[in-house]
């Protein structure tokens, strides 16, 4: 099983969500972060407004899908959330060991 950890720009979120449900993807995390990447003391559009880049808002979102699944969905991701000017996010990959759902028991691919 792997984590997908996407940090994306907060008006893709809905886009990206409705990406992954196409795929069957039944549960994901989201947190609302700040962040800087290459673009750091440039200026980036949010929400209309100039922003000269500190820390913008982004999203953080955070979804375990079955080695199987990580390509088609990272592929989702990258589609939905991409816009093709600076700031469009980064998509961080990591294996994860083990899953449980707590209310029954259940464990790994039973429990995504
Ligand atoms: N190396 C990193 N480690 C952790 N978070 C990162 C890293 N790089 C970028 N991020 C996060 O991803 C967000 C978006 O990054 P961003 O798209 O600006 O990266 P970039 O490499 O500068 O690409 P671009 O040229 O498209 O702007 C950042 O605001 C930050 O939250």
């Amino acid at each position: 099983m792997k984590k997908i950890e996407a940090i994306i720009k907060p008006f893709k979120l809905d886009e990206v969500r409705e990406a992954l449900s196409e795929l069957g993807v039944s549960g994901l995390t989201v947190t609302e972060v700040k962040g800087f990447g290459r673009q750091k003391g440039h200026t980036e559009l949010y929400r209309g407004a100039e922003y000269v880049v500190d820390f913008l808002p982004k999203i953080k979102l955070e979804v375990v899908v079955s080695s199987e699944q990580l390509e088609t969905a990272v592929d989702a991701i990258v589609k939905a959330a991409h816009t093709g000017k600076i700031g469009d996010g980064k998509i961080f990959v990591t294996s994860v060991e083990q899953v449980i759902r707590i209310r029954t028991g259940e464990t790994d691919e039973s429990a995504l």
